[in-house]
């Protein structure tokens, strides 16, 4: 038996809508991500487990992780031994941690690894890809491939084998904060404009050129100053109830900034000390979520997808 983590994810990263995201490690150690186990069986078996399994649907074909194992059997490894396949689902649905990729990116991984099918990287993403395309209403990798290969990723079609590392500040701590409430990704996308303007398209994307170049030359506060979602957030604040409380707060209290992770309604501040990042975390803690919510400050998971060590 063996067990895969992924870790949870802020899509678009404030400047890259669909195009960056960036996986979390909470600095205290605690494992912010679901887990998959597998092991042999006599006949295929999926299980769902862990503190978000009961939000879920009861019915496994409409869970993505055994309509990953369904389709893994069926089309990629036919011949793979029956399996016993446990979602560990500690991270909330509809919450802008990458929830659901998380889910299809850890069956995946542990699959691949059960089955020794040696997908290539590209192939793997693409799967998780079409999966995750599944419920989140538009085919993005920006919680994908963060979450399986860590880091902060540039992502997407156009980009070599799907996705680019990017280097960021070592001392940069991510406040994320789940105010408890959910927020369908799918209906957050669905108030996005269709279309961008020729000056926000031409805006977009020298602000993300710029913020990618800047970080490659190690331009951290520079990168930082220009680190804004004119794309997404706009409209997205006012599905978010105490977003406006914290756009306002987080900067007076030290925040460089503060905007959406993914579609919401989990929001992102990112400090250049610790300190401001637990009084932003207190804040944060104290006016924004509720007793079903949670604040982490984080930094960047650099390891991505992973197979969990046994404890002695
Ligand atoms: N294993 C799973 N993990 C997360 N969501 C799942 C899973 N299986 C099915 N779903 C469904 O997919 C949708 C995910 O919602 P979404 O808002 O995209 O979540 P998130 O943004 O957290 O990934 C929900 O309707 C949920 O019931
Ligand atoms: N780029 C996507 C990211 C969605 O992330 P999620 O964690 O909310 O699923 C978007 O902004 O729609």
């Amino acid at each position: 038996m063996f067990e895969v983590y992924a870790p949870a994810s802020v899509g678009n990263f404030a400047v890259g809508f669909d195009a960056l995201g960036a996986a979390l490690a909470p600095i205290d150690g605690q494992l912010l991500g679901d887990v998959v186990a597998v092991q042999s069986a006599t006949q295929d078996e999926f299980i769902c487990s862990g503190e978000y399994a009961h939000k879920l649907p009861a019915d496994p074909l409409e869970n993505l992780a055994y309509q990953c194992l369904v389709h893994f059997r069926e089309h990629v490894a036919p011949n793979m031994a029956a399996v016993r396949l446990e979602l560990k689902k500690n991270l909330p649905i509809g919450s802008g941690l990458g929830s659901s990729a998380c889910s299809v990116v850890a069956t995946f991984a542990a699959l691949d690894k059960f089955a020794d099918t040696q997908l290539s990287q590209v192939e793997l993403i693409e799967l998780m890809a079409d999966f995750e395309a599944k419920v989140s209403g538009g085919r993005h990798y920006d919680n994908i491939t963060p979450c399986y290969l860590g880091g902060l990723q540039l992502t997407g079609d156009l980009i070599p084998n799907k996705s680019l590392s990017l280097p960021v500040c070592e001392q940069w701590y991510y406040v994320v904060a789940f105010p408890g409430f959910t927020l369908n990704t799918a209906k957050a996308r669905a108030v996005l404009p269709e279309s961008l303007s020729m000056h926000d398209s031409v805006e977009f994307a020298q602000r993300l050129s710029a913020f990618i170049s800047l970080l490659h030359t190690q331009q951290f506060d520079a990168a930082l100053s220009i680190m804004e979602d004119r794309v997404a957030e706009p409209h997205r604040a006012r599905l978010i109830e105490g977003f406006a409380q914290a756009k306002q707060a987080l900067p007076e209290l030290g925040a460089k900034v503060m905007s959406i992770s993914g579609a919401g309604p989990t929001l992102f501040a990112v400090c250049t000390d610790l300190t401001t990042a637990q009084q932003c975390a207190d804040w944060l803690a104290a006016n924004y979520i509720n007793d079903q919510g949670f604040c982490h400050i984080c930094q960047l998971d650099t390891l991505g997808t992973r197979v969990l060590e046994k404890e002695a």
